[in-house]
């Protein structure tokens, strides 16, 4: 198995995999990587079928050689049995150690099946013709059987476990739910109600087009024999009596066909809108309270494709292909005992083409999805790459690029262009293979049919009326491949939505509530070590006070910490070790909430949302009245600005502020900070952007506004921190390397006396 599974890089937490087992099979790609996710200690798998890549993302609980290890034998399960025949899903069983090799009952199988084909070849030589018609039946019933059973396992193998990881870990409204159920159950949750009734109306119409087809059938029988027998029984004797019944009858079922289609339709597409609504809901407000590491970098991108995608899919599934799974299963359980109990000699003809079709649509489906995915990789490449040269727009110009650019698009949008054009290619032949077995059907059925009604053992009566009805059969069947497929992705997307809802949320402190008026500002790091998840440390026993109501400060080298110690003071993380104190109280025993209500924060990189500076301002202080919006700006400088704009505080700012510079986004943050009102405020390089008047100014307003608050400022520009009551220098490896006041650092002739000269051009007194 060594050559379908071989390493590429391996770097501390990621692995790169070359799989040639995925290779153009998009199906057993999500396969490996779900079996692969379900492992403790893996974070993220994605399989890519195009290139027969495997990304492995893995926390610090395993080790990179068990990795490895987990992958080949992920990959030899699912090599070994792709269908998941041994009763559970392959990809539950890949995640197991060691997987289980799947029991079968070996001798019986075989037994049977001699034994069964034995009896049908002596039925056929010897029996009566019905009796052979009727065994021809049943190898149509079982070609039938074994192809659906064969989607069955296909999509076995999607199949999240009930009670599996995806639902059992620590969220535990997730935990909760699934014991047992089907996951479509889990899915349509409190919308059972409308899922009956989109059901019945969707059975309705199909009996209402089952009728609509015998009244025509009928119709043919009154034209060609002058009556038919069910029509006289109720009394319409005469020919165009009938005619007129029927007419009536027609129309009665045109309509009732049309208004029930109408009616279920509708309904299927609410369900649909009602469970992608509330998936979203219920999803986006768990993943609000997912500790942050989630929500971060990378990790976003996924989120919001759970949040999207995979939620649009679970609401796609009930809007379409389950409403074609139920009209499919009503016309084969009313069409399969008319025909035995009207017409069993024809019957084996009539339903020959099911299993071919379904064998067809499942075959195209297979090798449509291959295709899907490189079609739909290259347009994803395309679409990025013309985002890119969009957004590069200066950049090429300055590098007189612009043809460059044109020819890289050209290619990428040919290529797109040739794989859907293969795509289209399959598509059209199958729909053209379907239509041509229908109607090969369609003349075996007239054939046989007609010949069982010449030599007299089928009525003409009962063979007209059903000559047109499996068409309609037909016509669904071919639809299974897509149905089948769609179930897949549903079942894979709510494993990855389950996923979603199963990491988590932030754990609350234990040790009782905080008033944010009440709260002096007294900061205390106590021996505190951190490290990121697959880092080297990034605190190491770092210990420092940051006094009530003075200003402190954070410099030092890029990458020592000092952000780090903003966000464990924050609670965005928890410290490893050591004890981070507010008030003499362990951040970590007090709810996170009252602990963010008492600091405020300006990070790095504020965030700004789309729409006026005034609710940016606003944002988190909702109540704010205006004067006071006006007098947080004021305090941060950005009044001046903002002011000067045609539409003032009401000017739209764009998605994250684009329509602002750098400065003036910082300091409607900084106003945003001021507003809150909090007795700690943390300033991470909130000021870095602007020019050293505007910072000056903003630090002379700024200090009425510190006069009764605790101030931590971080900042590289050592300006920005002059006046500040404590200066910490921090080192590599989140160690201070010095700590005073601007002159006693001086004094000092290191670090900081050093980086001083470096800035401001004078020597160290
Ligand atoms: N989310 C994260 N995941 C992993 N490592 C991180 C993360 N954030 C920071 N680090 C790492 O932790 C260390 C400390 O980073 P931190 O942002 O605290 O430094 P800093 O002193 O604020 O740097 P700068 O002055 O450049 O802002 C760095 O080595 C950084 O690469």
């Amino acid at each position: 198995m060594e050559r379908d599974a071989r390493p590429r890089s391996v770097t501390p937490g990621r692995q790169r995999w070359d799989v040639r087992l995925v290779l153009g099979r998009p199906r057993t790609a999500e396969l490996l990587a779900a079996a692969l996710c379900r492992i403790p200690g893996i974070t993220e798998a994605r399989a890519n079928p195009v290139t027969g890549g495997l990304l492995v993302r893995h926390d610090a609980r395993v080790a990179a050689a068990d990795v490895g290890r987990t992958v080949r034998r992920a990959v030899t399960v699912i090599a070994g049995d792709p269908a998941g025949v041994g009763g559970r899903p392959a990809s539950a069983r890949a995640a197991d150690a060691p997987a289980p090799r799947p029991h079968h009952a070996p001798v019986v199988r075989p037994v049977l099946a001699v034994g069964t084909g034995a009896a049908a070849a002596v039925a056929l030589v010897k029996g009566s013709a019905l009796t052979r018609q009727l065994v021809a039946l049943g190898g149509v019933a079982v070609a039938t059987g074994t192809v659906l059973r064969k989607a069955w396992h296909g999509t076995a193998d999607a199949s999240p476990e009930p009670g599996g990881r995806a639902t059992s870990d620590s969220a535990p409204e997730a935990a909760g739910r699934g014991a047992g159920r089907h996951p479509l159950l889990e899915i349509v949750g409190p919308h059972r109600r409308r899922l009956s009734c989109a059901a019945a109306l969707s059975v309705a119409c199909q009996v209402s087009e089952v009728a609509l087809g015998t009244f025509l059938g009928w119709t043919g029988l009154v034209l060609i024999k002058g009556q038919a027998a069910p029509l006289a029984r109720l009394g319409l004797t005469t020919a165009s009596a009938q005619l007129l019944g029927l007419a009536g009858l027609v129309a009665g079922a045109c309509a009732a066909v049309a208004g029930l289609s109408y009616a279920s339709n509708l309904q299927w597409r609410r369900l649909g809108q009602d469970v992608e609504h509330d998936w979203r809901s219920r999803t986006y407000r768990h993943v609000q309270h997912l500790e942050l590491r989630n929500l971060e970098g990378e990790r976003t991108t996924r989120v919001a494709g759970a949040l999207t995608d995979d939620v649009g899919q679970l609401g796609a599934f009930f809007a379409g292909p389950a409403n074609e799974v139920l009209q499919l299963g009503t016309s084969l359980a009313l069409l399969v005992p008319a025909f035995l109990l009207l017409a069993p000699q024809i019957a084996w003809i009539a339903f020959l083409p099911i299993p071919v079709v379904a064998w067809l649509s499942l075959r195209h489906q297979d090798k449509a999805a291959a295709d899907y995915a490189v079609t739909g990789e290259r347009r994803a490449r395309l679409g990025s790459q013309v985002i890119n040269s969009l957004e590069a727009g200066a950049t090429v110009k300055s590098f007189c690029t612009e043809d460059h650019e044109a020819e890289r698009i050209d290619e990428l949008s040919e290529a797109a262009q040739e794989s859907s054009r293969r795509t289209d290619r399959s598509t059209v032949r199958h729909a053209e293979t379907v239509r041509a077995c229908t109607t090969a059907s369609m003349a075996g059925t007239l054939l046989i049919g007609g010949r069982s009604v010449l030599n007299g053992t089928l009525r003409f009566e009962v063979f007209s009326p059903l000559i047109g009805l499996p068409q309609m059969l037909l016509m669904r069947m071919s639809r299974l491949g897509g149905i089948v497929d769609q179930y897949q992705r549903t079942l894979a997307s709510y494993d990855r939505v389950q996923r979603l809802r199963a990491l988590p949320v932030e754990a609350d402190g234990t040790g009782g509530t905080l008033a944010a008026d009440q709260v002096r500002g007294d900061i205390v790091l106590d021996r505190v070590s951190f490290a990121y998840p697959g880092r080297v440390p990034a605190l190491e026993d770092l210990s420092m006070t940051i006094p009530a109501g003075q200003v402190t400060a954070l410099v030092g080298a890029t990458g020592s910490g000092k952000t780090t110690i903003a966000r464990l003071l924050m609670r965005f993380q928890d410290a490893d070790s050591g004890s981070v104190l507010l008030d003499g109280r362990d951040v970590r025993e007090l709810s996170r909430h009252d602990v963010r209500h008492a600091i405020g924060f300006v990070a790095q990189d504020p965030f700004l949302f789309d729409g006026t500076i005034a609710d940016n301002i606003r944002y988190g202080t909702f109540d704010a009245s205006d004067e006071a919006v006006v007098e947080a700006a004021r305090t941060a400088e950005a009044h001046p600005f903002v002011a000067a704009l045609p539409d003032g505080y009401e000017t739209v700012i764009g998605e994250r502020g684009a329509a602002l510079s750098g400065g003036q986004r910082q300091r409607i943050a900084l106003a945003r900070a001021i507003l809150k009102n909090a007795p700690v405020v943390i300033l991470d390089e909130a000021t870095s952007a602007v020019d050293n008047e505007t910072e000056a100014a903003i630090q002379r307003t700024l200090r009425g506004f510190a006069a009764d608050r605790t101030m931590l400022v971080i900042a590289h520009r050592l300006s920005t921190v002059r006046h500040a009551d404590r200066i910490y220098v921090m080192d590599a490896g989140g160690v201070v390397a010095e700590q005073g006041t601007h002159d006693e650092l001086l004094a000092r002739h290191g670090l900081y006396a050093s980086l001083w000269q470096l800035q401001a051009g004078e020597p160290a007194a």
